[in-house]
């Protein structure tokens, strides 16, 4: 039957544990198997542990199909399941870093092609009215924005940034969806010299976008790795105030709701298992030591947090190390960060183990 969505969409529902990630996971369930079988047992059971699907190039797209019917098949015996979209392909992508620069270049017609992208993604998702869906809306762009507008590539990008969120916001708001935007973290919007220019930006677009019903939102911490709640401030978040992601949506929340965004959250928990691994807080890409975090949930123990959920499948990597590749980006030979590596959104094997072994809670 049709879904018509209001309030928190994860309430009673399981988040789709897509079958990509299961097969990767079954690469380092077989490496383990005859060495380390307890080891194997754990790495096996992260494959039912939903996390998103990311549509970070526009042939990836059509496949969204074959995900919805499987949720399909899994709704008609009886299960309510959500499907996790994250939507990744603004022209210009990534304009800060190198590692995970995307398909479409602005001077390439890249508005024109990630409006195609937005549309065939609303096509599928229109077709699939019968399946709760919650969309994770590009990751790091707005929030480039609000820090990096001193990158050439990034005041370069901004109007297409805006313009593309907005005409996905329109696009994409249909009864059965809800539409978290990403707000980067505590660690970057979180600093009071940027989470005031943080509430108009968002506040803005929602608004510049016609308060549209399904945006529900704001997503934090996405491919990061702070806590939800930290016992303690870890080192590397000093002198922030908010130094953990509640502290971060404790003070976001009521700047959005003032400026006319009542936006409702959820936090990725995937790799923020482990604390104090960082040697910078900037450090993003592979944090060497870092385990599986809170399981996805709704016991979330605050009345705007919808979820916390697993939105970088945590398993694929942030970016390559390999200083003569293409996209390169030295924050992935950190102090911080696991070498060798991979491109973004390849498996790491090595890394996927470290985040079994280091899961808090435990797997
Ligand atoms: O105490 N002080 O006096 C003081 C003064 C100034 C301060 O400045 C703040 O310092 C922060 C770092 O601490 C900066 O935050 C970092 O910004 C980077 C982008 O520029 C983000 O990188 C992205 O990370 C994504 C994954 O999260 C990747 O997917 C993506 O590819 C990648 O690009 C880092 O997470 C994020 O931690 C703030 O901008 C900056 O305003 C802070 C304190
Ligand atoms: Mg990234």
């Amino acid at each position: 039957p049709v879904v018509t969505v209001t309030g928190n969409p994860f309430i009673g529902h399981e988040i789709y544990a897509n079958p990509y990630y299961a097969s990767q996971i079954q690469t380092a369930v077989a490496s383990l198997q005859t060495s380390e079988p307890a080891l194997a047992a754990k790495a096996a059971s992260v494959a039912k542990i939903g996390t998103f699907l990311w549509l970070d190039v526009v042939r990836k797209v059509p496949y969204l199909k074959n995900y919805l019917d499987d949720i399909r098949y899994q709704q008609a015996q009886g299960r309510k399941v959500i499907a996790p979209i994250v939507v990744y392909d603004l022209p210009d992508r990534d304009c800060a870093a190198l590692a995970s620069n995307g398909e479409f270049a602005i001077a390439d017609g890249g508005e024109a092609k990630y409006k195609d992208y937005i549309n065939q993604i609303a096509a599928i998702i229109k077709e699939y009215n019968d399946i709760n869906t919650v969309l994770v809306i590009e990751p790091d762009s707005v929030a480039n924005m609000i820090t990096n507008m001193g990158v050439p590539k990034c005041a370069g990008a901004a109007k297409a940034y805006r313009e593309g969120i907005q005409y996905a916001l329109k696009t994409l708001n249909f009864p059965h969806v809800s539409m978290y935007i990403d707000a980067g973290h505590a660690g970057w919007l979180g600093w009071p010299a940027n989470i005031t220019p943080a509430a108009k930006e968002y506040s803005d677009l929602f608004k510049n976008a016609g308060s549209p019903r399904a945006c529900r939102g704001i997503a934090t911490n996405v491919s990061n790795y702070n806590a939800w709640i930290a016992s303690s401030p870890d080192p590397a978040t000093t002198p922030n105030p908010n130094y953990d992601e509640k502290h971060y949506v404790d003070a976001f929340a009521p700047m959005l709701e003032a400026a006319g965004f009542p936006a409702h959250f959820i936090v990725d928990t995937g790799r923020s298992g482990v604390q104090n691994i960082r040697a910078k807080w900037g450090d993003w890409c592979n944090v060497k030591g870092a385990g599986f975090g809170i399981r996805p949930t709704t016991n979330t123990g605050h009345s705007a947090v919808d979820a916390l959920v697993w939105i970088k499948p945590g398993g694929e990597s942030d970016g390559t190390s390999d200083q003569s590749a293409v996209r390169f980006d030295a924050h992935c030979r950190s102090e911080s960060s696991h070498i060798p590596a991979p491109e973004a959104g390849q498996w790491f094997n090595e890394f996927f183990i470290t985040l079994v072994k280091n899961a808090n809670p435990p797997l």
